[in-house]
């Protein structure tokens, strides 16, 4: 389905939105409640990742797709691992398929599992023989994808031992480790990260609770940037959100204040107001720990004319897309002066906007709604805009809430 966006008439929008629970909080979760029997899950995540990993979790049949979900492509590689007396083939998408996980499958060879490859060796699909891992250390390269982590860590109370990790190289994402590793202490199971070390102790029984999970912050990145090339006076309501994130991408408050966006929290919501014009003329961020907003912000910065150099966008390269190619190549498209490296992005100052522009989206969900507020500058198409539904449904239908104009065409 492509898309056509159109603002008739810039108004000051005033409107209010629910949005849907993490896709990072609700994976962790699903595991875990495969796991331990006990956690009862509150606004879990309607997006494809999270039904793909719930219908992982329920299936019987040996081949599993889970399309294009990262993480439960990874957190479930460790799961069947452990999971003694069953085999799987997981496998996903084409683009699953170019997805490294030789990391994350040697660490698991390592601890004892059994685990092979079917085509490509360190891609998807692999065969996984689940037994009873018994070693509890492992060291394992951290600056490829935290998933890798995140998906021993979900497993590692329910080893006998416990597990012990050694983390090797620079550390990428870590606020993504440090929700795994909260979520657990959540639960009642102990775990500490100092240093390059984590360790997670052994727990077989846990009390029965209820976790809730907040709403997908990365989700809210589109409405800062709405709000951000919006009339001064404009204001957006978000729930469910609080102060206390667990999700790293919550920096996005902070961020957008160079966009003279604010963020006031109420209970259980943010409004986000633009209160002045931005002064800025250069962001330099470093987005290492933040990678899924890296497209929400370079564009952002194009609609204003501020130029930026965004840096720690290696991982961005084996993403759904090659996100960093893609942006260059669609923000090109629309009149932007933009050097890409393998981790760095650099934007010059532009003032001119092409219009009427068919944005190409590579099944990549944030491309598709990154380029989507640039509708509040000029008409801009979006090509296969149902990508979205990978981590936000309503997406469209919220697009129209805040005034955008959507014609498939
Ligand atoms: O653990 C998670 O839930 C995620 C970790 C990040 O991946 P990397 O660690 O591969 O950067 C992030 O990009 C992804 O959307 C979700
Ligand atoms: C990178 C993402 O997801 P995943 O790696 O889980 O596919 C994302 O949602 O931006």
């Amino acid at each position: 389905m492509d898309i056509l966006l159109n603002v008739l008439e810039q108004q000051k929008i005033n409107e209010e939105i629910t949005i849907s629970g993490s896709k990072s909080e609700s994976n962790r979760l699903l595991i875990l409640q495969n796991l331990f029997s006990e956690i009862t899950i509150d606004n879990l995540s309607d997006s494809d990742d999270a039904v793909h990993m719930q219908h992982a979790l329920s299936s019987n049949t040996e081949t599993i797709d889970i399309g294009h979900a990262g993480t439960a492509m990874r957190f479930l590689t460790s799961y069947f691992a452990v999971k003694s007396g069953r085999e799987v083939v997981l496998t996903g998408s084409e683009r699953m398929q170019n997805r490294p996980i030789e990391i994350l499958v040697n660490a698991l060879k390592d601890l004892g599992a059994e685990i092979s490859y079917e085509e490509k060796v360190g891609y998807p699909p692999i065969r996984i023989k689940g037994k009873k891992v018994t070693k509890e250390t492992v060291q394992i390269n951290g600056n490829v994808s935290s998933q890798y982590i995140s998906s021993l860590l979900l497993i590692a109370a329910k080893l006998e031992k416990g597990l012990e990790i050694e983390l090797l190289g620079e550390i990428t994402s870590i606020p993504y480790i440090q929700m795994t590793l909260s979520l657990l202490n959540q639960l009642g199971i102990e775990a500490s990260f100092v240093g390059n070390k984590i360790k997670v102790l052994s727990k077989k029984i846990i009390k029965k609770q209820t976790v809730i999970v907040e709403s997908d912050w990365s989700s809210a990145s589109y409405f800062y940037s709405i709000v951000a090339s919006s009339e001064i006076g404009t204001s957006i309501q978000l729930s469910a959100y609080k102060k206390e994130s667990l999700q790293g991408d919550s920096c996005l408050a902070e961020i957008y204040t160079h966009f003279g966006v604010t963020t006031v929290f109420g209970q259980n919501f943010i409004i986000l107001k633009k209160e002045q014009k931005s002064r800025l003329e250069t962001l330099e961020i470093d987005l290492k720990n933040a990678p899924d907003i890296a497209q929400t912000i370079a564009v952002t910065c194009f609609a204003e004319g501020i130029s930026c150099n965004l840096s720690g966008l290696h991982t961005l390269k084996i993403k759904e897309t090659d996100r960093l190619e893609a942006l260059k190549d669609e923000l090109t498209k629309l009149g932007a002066v933009i050097e890409v490296t393998n981790k760095s992005l650099h934007l010059g100052r532009s003032f001119d906007m092409h219009a009427n522009i068919a944005i190409k989206t590579y099944n990549d969900h944030r491309m598709a709604m990154a380029f989507a507020p640039l509708a509040l500058k000029v008409p801009i198409k979006i090509l296969n805009a149902e990508v979205v539904t990978k981590s936000y449904q309503k997406f469209w239908e919220d697009m129209q809430q805040v005034g955008i104009q959507i014609e498939v065409v």
